[in-house]
């Protein structure tokens, strides 16, 4: 089964008088292991793509399936169990909750779903280990670099166990050092737990290292190359 599967998702944005298309038809399939970019100028819609596949926000028609889910069928308070269930979330400014300290914002998610304490501490310095950051997991956001507050972001996001992660320019903010470690930290992630990532970028340093990438313009899908591992 395909993690995502959207069918002729179209997205018009009505905020004045002139409705806005972002989004026209976007027929896409996803399987399972895959290392995806969305590229494509300014304003193509990518970033509406990506919230609609996180089930953030709700397409003008077309629908969105994830793991065998129609997000167009779930409740509002459905999809939100759903996200915390299914989705691992990572965003170009990490909103990482400034308070808690890096192994704390990891935990976090493992205590909304219930998760038992004991369990979510070990788990949370697994993960953190994972992103290279066990010397660093009772570090607030503050006291962290860009490139480590994302790690910690991709810990968090991978915290939930999701079906796959999304991530919205994970490297905007990020210096060329930074976006290297941070690329080969998910090509590793991908490689050996076959976690699927699908990630929007305008990075061509990311982009020639993703294995598909899905070029949008005004809305549709303009090319989808495939690349030999
Ligand atoms: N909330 C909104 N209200 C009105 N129009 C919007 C809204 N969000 C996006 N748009 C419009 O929808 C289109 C697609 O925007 P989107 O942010 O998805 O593109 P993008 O490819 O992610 O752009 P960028 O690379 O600049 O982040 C643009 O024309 C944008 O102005």
């Amino acid at each position: 089964m395909a993690v995502i599967e959207t069918y002729g998702i179209s997205k018009i944005y009505n905020p004045g008088k002139v409705p806005v298309p972002a989004l026209n038809g976007v027929n896409l399939t996803i399987e399972k292991g895959e290392f995806t970019a969305i590229v494509g100028p300014s304003g193509s819609g990518k970033t509406t793509l990506l919230n609609i596949i996180g089930g953030l926000d709700k397409p003008t028609g077309g629908k969105a399936v994830i793991q065998g889910t129609e997000l167009g069928g779930l409740s509002d308070r459905e999809l939100v169990d759903f996200r915390l269930h299914h989705i691992g979330f990572v965003f170009q400014s990490y909103n990482l909750i400034p308070v808690l300290t890096a192994i704390e914002n990891v935990s976090f998610v493992m205590q909304m779903q219930g998760r038992p304490a004991k369990e979510y501490h070990q788990k949370s310095m697994a993960l953190l280990k994972e992103v290279g950051l066990e010397d660093k997991i009772h570090k607030r956001p503050s006291e962290l670099s860009g490139g480590q507050q994302q790690r910690v972001a991709v810990a968090r996001a991978l915290a939930s166990k999701p079906d796959f992660v999304l991530a919205d320019e994970p490297t905007a903010n990020l210096d060329s050092v930074s976006t290297a470690d941070l690329l080969d930290m998910m090509l590793e992630l991908n490689k050996i737990e076959d976690m699927t990532f699908v990630f929007s970028t305008h990075d061509q340093r990311v982009i020639e290292r993703a294995r598909r990438v899905v070029t949008l313009v005004d809305g549709k899908i303009d090319k989808d190359e495939i690349r030999a591992a």
